[in-house]
């Protein structure tokens, strides 16, 4: 793969306003062992990081990474990994020889669309279980060794059946339902006020992964409304395989199947936790609710990351704890910058089943503060920019109730950023950024169909993800063959599965072996 860059021409487009400001590269983020060109350190400033800008005198192994304080180490693998997955799009862009994108007008005829994907949540209580199958049957939530996929869906009604009471307490504590549909379309609404302002009329979009108004029902309204241009935004300002990985996988699948979509130019956001104005708004909030304590440079910051399986950053590469930490390093930079420089700490809440989950997490955590004599807390929700089931309900409830049993005496939260203006208007920002760039890999639909060639961002993304990736773990996996003594473990779960999920689709089927043999159903 070209590994050079090529930069268009025009001071106009190259660097975008956003990556020429140097406040924006992280103090202590990341050390590179070998001396990093500016190109690199703008590349990283966005997030198209650092090994989209590796050139032919960098060995890729050369990458290391280290928080210079506080954190644990890195993997350099892992680290390694990351950047050459998640840096496509743009790698894509800087480097097509096609089309200069100084010359192309931002809007000129175009008619511009911005999606927004995120991940849905139940509206009723009578949605919550098929809410929780879409999520489960999703192999980029639950990812089963090859041999077992046909049990995907099985599974994930079995799972969804067993989760569903719990979940729907939740649900019922917060008024019954997600309010995720309704701050996603208001945030719609404002990008596209704040687009405007900017002089950049555009469509915004809601496409959600596993409910209301689902993915597929967004991409028909582009459609019917005949988008010509297409940002791709991830309101999730972490990358994760779990969650923007799995929307534009999805993506991905749509676009491939469709004359229209193949044509169509677009361009993918992955992540921007990193952007300036994230950061001031999240510090902004932050300031605001430190202000309500007594003594406010008393209080611990706590930051509260959702979490994902271990194995996801271990073994398949996900950036998400890195990109978590060093978005956590920012805020703190901005913080200390306003001179606010309290305590904090990062921790992961929500993990679900029995594998391990990054670590260190929330409730540990808040125990641990107590115990150490920690007085004022105040929890900042960071993963997600919308309240939702894990911010009202785990947070504002479990945890500070374990916090206040714990010894902690005044429990704050930051809300989370909603609409707020700064956010808002730095995401129209990011869009209109992204512009010049969109397309830049566009391929007619007979030179995609023919011969595999990229069809655009979101498959580039993609490609080079998979390629690179190793297989997840299932929940409860690694397969040793043989008889040892995980084999016999293995396959003793694997017939307990295998026997649960017939007995699970006996039940709710009607049909199967023991209706044959008469021994369902019990009563008659
Ligand atoms: C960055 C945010 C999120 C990551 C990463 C993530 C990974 C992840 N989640 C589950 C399982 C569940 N998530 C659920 C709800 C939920 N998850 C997120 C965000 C992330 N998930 C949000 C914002 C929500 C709430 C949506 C809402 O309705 O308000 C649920 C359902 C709720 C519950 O029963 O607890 C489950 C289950 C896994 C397994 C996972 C990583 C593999
Ligand atoms: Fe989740």
């Amino acid at each position: 793969m070209n590994q050079s860059i090529q930069n268009p021409s025009s001071s106009a487009t190259f660097p975008p306003p956003c990556l020429s400001s140097a406040s924006r590269i992280p103090k202590s983020s990341l050390l590179f062992p070998r001396a990093i060109s500016t190109s690199q350190r703008i590349c990283r400033c966005i997030g198209v990081q650092m090994d989209a800008c590796v050139n032919s005198n960098v060995p890729k192994n050369s990458v290391v990474a280290k928080y210079s304080s506080g954190w644990s180490e890195i993997q350099s693998s892992n680290l390694k990994q990351s950047l050459n997955k998640y840096s496509l799009p743009l790698r894509a862009l800087f480097t097509s020889k096609n089309q200069d994108v100084s010359s192309k007008p931002l809007v000129g005829d175009e008619k511009i669309g911005v999606l927004l994907l995120n991940l849905g949540g139940p509206e009723t209580l009578e949605d919550v279980q098929p809410f929780l199958f879409n999520l489960f049957a999703d192999p980029d939530i639950i990812r089963l060794p090859r041999l077992f996929r046909f049990l995907q869906k099985p599974l994930a009604q079995f799972i969804s059946v067993l989760r569903a009471p719990k979940s729907k307490e939740g649900y019922a504590s917060i008024g019954g339902g997600s309010p995720l549909r309704r701050i996603t379309d208001a945030q719609a609404e404002e990008l596209k006020k704040s687009l405007c302002e900017k002089n950049v009329p555009a469509e915004v979009y809601v496409g959600m992964r596993y409910w209301h108004p689902f993915t597929e029902e967004a991409i028909e309204q582009i459609k019917r409304d005949g988008i010509t241009k297409l940002v791709v935004l991830p309101l999730y300002p972490q990358f994760s395989i779990s969650t923007s990985g799995s929307s534009l996988r999805l993506l991905e699948s749509i676009f491939r199947e469709d004359e229209y979509l193949v044509n169509m130019q677009h361009t993918v956001i992955p992540s921007w936790y990193q952007r300036e104005g994230y950061i001031k708004a999240m510090a902004d909030l932050i300031e605001k609710e430190l202000e309500k304590f007594d003594n406010p440079e008393k209080v611990v910051i706590f930051f509260s990351a959702h979490g994902v399986p271990l194995a996801y950053v271990e073994e398949a590469g996900d950036p998400y704890k890195a990109e978590m930490e060093e978005c956590v390093d920012l805020i703190i930079e901005e913080l200390e910058k306003r001179k606010i420089n309290n305590s904090y700490t990062l921790a992961y809440q929500s993990r679900v089943g029995p594998v391990e989950w990054l670590k260190p997490y929330t409730d540990e955590t808040i125990i641990d503060l107590g115990k150490r004599g920690v007085k004022n807390l105040l929890a900042v929700p960071i993963s997600f920019v919308s309240e939702h089931i894990e911010t009202l309900e785990e947070i504002d409830v479990e945890y500070k109730e374990l916090a206040l049993k714990s010894g902690i005496e005044k429990w704050g939260r930051v809300p989370a950023l909603g609409c707020e203006p700064t956010f808002i208007s730095d995401l129209a920002d990011a869009v209109i950024e992204s512009l010049p760039y969109v397309g830049a890999m566009a391929v007619s639909n007979l030179e995609a169909r023919q011969s595999l060639v990229p069809l655009g961002s979101v498959e580039e993304l993609l490609a080079v993800y998979d390629s690179q990736r190793r297989e997840l773990p299932a929940p409860v996996t690694v397969w040793e063959w043989g008889w040892t003594k995980s084999a016999e473990t293995w396959n003793g779960r694997a017939a307990m599965l295998a026997v649960l999920v017939l007995l699970v689709l006996e039940v709710t089927t009607g049909e199967g072996f023991l209706h044959q043999w008469g021994i369902l159903p019990l009563f008659r």
